[in-house]
């Protein structure tokens, strides 16, 4: 017999799914009654977590939990990647890089290459249309493998247990013992330069906007959208104005003033007109283009304005206020180090929190909250471990501490600068404009942070990153070899000047700092 209608006999019921779910699992029971497995709705059994959002984040945080053997859902209202896979990081790496090499080649004509290069922008849009599929395709089966359910649908929490699923196939309800929210952030709008979606667009229209081919193009903000935007479409050919309310380029601790300054005179060399201190105004639209005012008098013309001024929290209806959970004054949900928000078993990673908003740093969101809401751990978040890098037509990219910061918290920060102008391969690839920065404890030779402008620098900053890890701080660089000529032999022949001072007097011995507790 099979066990629910056992449990049936037992207790005098009728058949009924409530009464059988608790044995509808076994491998017994549908052998003998198919009609309690088949009448199972989702609800059957509690996930362990559930995740609101497939993003760089929220799938993140999905994974992680699975691995840590948690049962997950993970809920998506549109497409799966979110941001960073459908109109942001993976597109904008794909035509970055074709960017960049039209960059490059033009500065090796007369040293090596003649003639004229020029961009096919349509073979790079299929190319990185095709690439975005791919990966896109690619989710269902990681999830699967995973055994993570992917749910489609709008999700609104009901309360910290139960989530209401609106979606095509009607609604549904989700319980689960811990939740994370994974809903990302939206670009801010500039009142002064509504939105109109066709010549003025938002910075996740990037890749379309790209694909309308502007002849003069206005990138308003000077932060990381407004400067790869900037790149890319001059070297596309379009004339590019670049206008930011700052006083510098990339105005974030982590990206020091040397290198913005450096990344300014090579925009501007390479034709882009960069407008700092200024805030529009009006714009009028017309037929033929954009008529934009700034508050300096100033007035341009432009096919198209990219509006990149920053982003702000999602207001949709997720039901997370009405629970209680708390936000900050800019309205994104305020969490602990351990990404637990004011709602016990509520967590919440990526852009919809406040602190860094990059893929990258949702990815370290996504694996701390994830093992967190699964184990019910207090792993800490840490962004000094989590590295910036900007695709321009200097490449920039940093971690860590800045000097600055260095001093606040306390060290005594001391910068160790290496031109590029002294690296064999640098030069030899005509590429001589870059140096990295490197900020260590010059008590101890812990090192901080560190900041690369130039060749190499998205994959170097991971050295630099490994080294702020280590226990051997200064010493982790110094002791390895490296290929020659490389841009990371400059990393160990910049250190090795300032070990000789340590040998003598000090131990390796770092004092508690910002890399001192481990996960
Ligand atoms: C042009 C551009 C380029 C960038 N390039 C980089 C880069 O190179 N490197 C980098 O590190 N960062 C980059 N970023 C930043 C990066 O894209 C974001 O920080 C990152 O994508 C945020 O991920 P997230 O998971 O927090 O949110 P999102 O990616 O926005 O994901 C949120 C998901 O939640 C879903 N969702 C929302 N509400 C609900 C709901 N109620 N129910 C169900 N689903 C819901 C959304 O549909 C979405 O899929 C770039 C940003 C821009 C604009
Ligand atoms: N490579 C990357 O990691 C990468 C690339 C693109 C975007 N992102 C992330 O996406 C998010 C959005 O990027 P973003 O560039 O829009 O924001 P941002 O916060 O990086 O920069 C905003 C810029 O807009 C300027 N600004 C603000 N108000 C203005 C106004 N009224 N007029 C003119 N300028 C004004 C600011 O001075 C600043 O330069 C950021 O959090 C960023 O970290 C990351």
């Amino acid at each position: 017999m099979p066990i629910c209608a056992m449990w049936r006999a037992v207790r005098g019921l009728p058949h009924s799914w409530a009464l059988c779910a608790p044995v509808a699992r076994s491998a017994r029971c549908r052998r003998g009654c198919g009609r309690c497995h088949r009448a199972r709705p989702a609800m059957s059994r509690p996930y362990d977590v559930a995740v609101i959002g497939c993003g760089a984040g929220g799938y993140q945080a999905a994974v992680s939990a699975a691995q840590c053997g948690a049962r997950v859902v993970l809920i998506e209202r549109a497409g799966a990647g979110g941001a960073c896979l459908n109109r942001a990081c993976v597109p904008k790496k794909a035509v970055a890089h074709v960017a960049s090499v039209l960059a490059t080649a033009h500065g090796l004509l007369g040293r090596g290459l003649a003639g004229a290069m020029c961009g096919d922008l349509a073979a790079m849009m299929a190319h990185e249309e095709a690439l975005v599929a791919d990966l896109r395709r690619g989710f269902p089966q990681r999830l699967k493998a995973l055994a993570i359910d992917l749910v489609a649908g709008h999700a609104r929490l009901q309360s910290a247990h139960a989530i209401v699923v609106s979606g095509d196939r009607g609604t549904t309800t989700i319980e689960a013992r811990r939740v994370i929210l994974a809903a990302g952030a939206r670009p801010r709008p500039l009142p002064a330069c509504p939105i109109d979606g066709e010549r003025v667009v938002a910075a996740d229209r990037l890749i379309p906007l790209l694909a309308s081919e502007p002849k003069r193009l206005l990138c308003l903000g000077g932060g990381a959208t407004g400067v790869e935007a900037a790149f890319v479409f001059r070297a596309f050919g379009a004339e590019v104005t670049l206008a930011t309310r700052g006083d510098r380029l990339l105005a974030r601790p982590m990206i020091s003033e040397r290198a913005a300054r450096l990344l300014e005179r090579r925009l501007s060399e390479s034709g882009v007109t960069i407008l700092k201190g200024v805030s529009v105004i009006a714009t009028q639209v017309d037929d033929a283009g954009v008529t934009v005012r700034f508050q300096d008098g100033r007035e341009g013309r432009f096919d198209r304005v990219l509006v990149a001024v920053g982003s702000v929290p999602r207001t949709d209806d997720i039901g997370y206020r009405a629970l209680g959970v708390r936000c900050d004054s800019e309205g994104f949900v305020a969490t602990r180090e351990t990404l637990e928000t004011s709602v016990p078993g509520i967590y919440a990673v990526g852009d919809m929190k406040g602190g860094p908003m990059t893929a990258a740093a949702a990815l370290h969101d996504g694996r701390i909250a994830g093992e967190n809401a699964a184990l019910g751990g207090h792993r800490r978040r840490n962004y000094h471990q989590v590295p910036l890098v900007i695709d321009s037509i200097l490449p920039l990219a940093a971690v860590g501490l800045s000097e600055d910061l260095a001093e606040r918290a306390g060290f005594a920060p001391e910068v160790v600068y290496i031109p590029y102008g002294a690296s064999v391969k640098a030069r030899a690839q005509g590429a001589s404009a870059g140096f990295i920065e490197i900020v260590h404890d010059e008590e101890t030779g812990q090192m901080l942070g560190g900041c690369v402008a130039g060749g190499g620098a998205d994959e170097l900053v991971h050295l630099v990153l490994a080294a702020c890890r280590s226990r051997r701080g200064l010493w982790s660089l110094a002791d390895l070899d490296y290929g020659h000529p490389s841009y990371g032999e400059e990393l160990g022949a910049a250190v090795s000047a300032h070990l000789a001072g340590f040998m003598r007097s000090r131990p390796t011995v770092f004092r508690p700092g910002i890399y001192a507790f481990r996960d």
